[in-house]
């Protein structure tokens, strides 16, 4: 959808430049056209008023065609969220889980939940909340997985185009009847395939070259689904050129399962590598237990992972070793995974990456490795934009503030401290509190670790507002 008016925002941008590297661009401005791609970027100027001008000049742009967006002290750019691992249908679970463990936590929480999605009027309900959620903390573009159900999967997809989410709608398969309820069950391979070409025809009528909703094939995970449907799946996003999500290796019962319903494949990865699911395009969630044959193999198949620290946490799941994947070759983003995840926001994903990382460090065997395995908040920025931009495979469109990229981005603003001790907007002020004497560094780190939607203050997707905080 086009926008009435080019725009320009001025002011700081901050952005992941490379994995150990945050840019801070001051007295910048970035112009956005009409189809909310990057035109320009305007740096080094000196102040704003240049940055405008030159970048006005530059582009032909008069100033009365463009509507302008200026920063407030203590307010900056960041580019948008992206969530690489979520279920959408769980979201009214969020902190539901007891002290239940993946595959119980399945039975009793989160299947009876996803089934009763079938109620259309529950799941537009269900999926507003969730959409409109996930913005207000910054997530411009998620990967979800909805249910089994086509209709309500089609309205996910409806609603993330009209309410401007960029978003990946999975069909969730699963048709092996010894594991998935009866009550909530793919009858059979073939008609789990019919039922998501059902929703791949609908996001192909509602956003023909998927420029803001594409469909994603979804084999739920290795024990919810036959040899027979892995492989039609496989071939289905063969024929259709899609992208693949799924889980692997997230908790120790359920590889054990794995490796009893899948005799002589060897391995949880060598199941989805025996049926064609390991492509470059395929966002495996958790990877906690992989063994180092299983992370050689990903890593040689450039697929990607969803790391979901929250959700590790909260199932008892275990720590994924976000430096030992990166050290062999993976591709990480981050994942709320509500609702095996309690918080819909991706800034609590990054946060809690930092500290599962050091959690990791504590069982590191000598001092260097302690070290190593820690992640900077530069590190756990990165996982949540670039990162997550690569493994959704949409580095080329968003991420950062390349010109040339769509202008998915966020407002960020924290909260100045008077003399007397209030602050601008009390009550919607958040927890960040700046005094005035934190360098760019410590006032990223004091949002990472004390943030939430009340710094989020507007939220763009390809340079259409979908959020504003007043
Ligand atoms: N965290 C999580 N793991 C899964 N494995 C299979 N299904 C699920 C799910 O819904 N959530
Ligand atoms: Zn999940």
């Amino acid at each position: 959808m086009a926008q009435a008016k080019n725009q320009l925002l001025l002011g700081t941008f901050v952005q992941s430049k490379t994995r150990r590297e945050l840019e801070y661009l001051h007295d910048a401005a970035i112009a956005v056209d009409k189809q909310g791609r990057i035109a320009g970027v305007e740096t080094g100027s000196g102040n704003v008023d240049a940055a405008k001008t030159k970048l006005l000049e530059s582009l032909g742009w008069s100033e009365d065609e463009v509507d302008v967006h200026a920063c407030m002290p203590g307010q900056f750019f960041f580019p948008g969220f992206i969530d690489t691992h979520v279920h959408a249908s769980q979201y009214p679970n969020v902190g539901v889980f007891g002290k239940s463990t993946l595959l119980d936590w399945l039975e009793q929480y989160t299947f009876p939940l996803e089934s009763s999605l079938k109620d259309l009027a529950k799941a537009r309900t269900v999926y507003t909340a969730c959409v409109q959620k996930t913005l207000a903390h910054g997530t411009t573009t998620a990967a979800y997985y909805a249910t089994i159900d086509v209709s309500a999967t089609n309205l996910l997809a409806d609603l993330c185009l009209s309410l401007g989410q960029r978003a990946f709608i999975g069909r969730v398969c699963m048709d092996r009847p010894n594991f998935c309820p009866d009550y909530y069950r793919d009858e059979s391979a073939d008609e789990s395939v019919k039922a998501t070409m059902e929703t791949i025809e609908h996001i192909q009528k509602i956003d023909a070259n998927y420029d803001l909703v594409s469909p994603i094939i979804t084999p739920r995970f290795a024990p919810s689904c036959t040899d027979e449907l892995m492989g039609k799946l496989s071939a289905l996003r063969h024929e259709h050129n899609l992208p693949v999500q799924t889980h692997i290796s997230e908790n120790e019962g359920e590889v054990k399962l794995v490796a009893e319903l899948f005799p002589g494949k060897g391995s949880y990865a060598e199941v989805y590598e025996s049926h064609g699911l390991l492509t470059p395009r395929t966002i495996l969630a958790h990877a906690v237990h992989l063994t180092e044959a299983e992370a050689s193999l990903v890593a040689a198949r450039q697929s990607k992972v969803s790391h979901c620290p929250c959700s590790n946490s909260s199932l008892t799941s275990g720590q994924s070793r976000v430096r030992w994947m990166w050290e062999k070759g993976i591709e990480v983003g981050l994942g709320t995974d509500m609702s095996g995840g309690y918080s819909p926001s991706i800034l609590e994903a990054a946060r809690q990456a930092a500290l599962v990382s050091r959690h990791v460090a504590m069982g590191a065997e000598d001092d260097e490795s302690r070290e190593r395995c820690k992640l900077t908040v530069e590190e756990v920025l990165y996982l949540a934009t670039r990162g997550g931009a690569k493994v959704v495979g949409l580095e080329n469109k968003v991420g950062d503030f390349e010109v040339g990229k769509q202008w998915d981005a966020q407002l960020v603003s924290l909260a100045n401290v008077r003399d007397d001790g209030t602050r601008d907007g009390e009550a919607d002020a958040g927890n960040v509190d700046l005094f005035g004497w934190e360098t760019w560094e410590e006032r990223i780190a004091k949002w990472l670790f004390n943030g939430d939607d009340r710094n989020t203050k507007m939220v763009w997707v390809n340079g259409r507002l979908v959020h504003s905080r007043p």
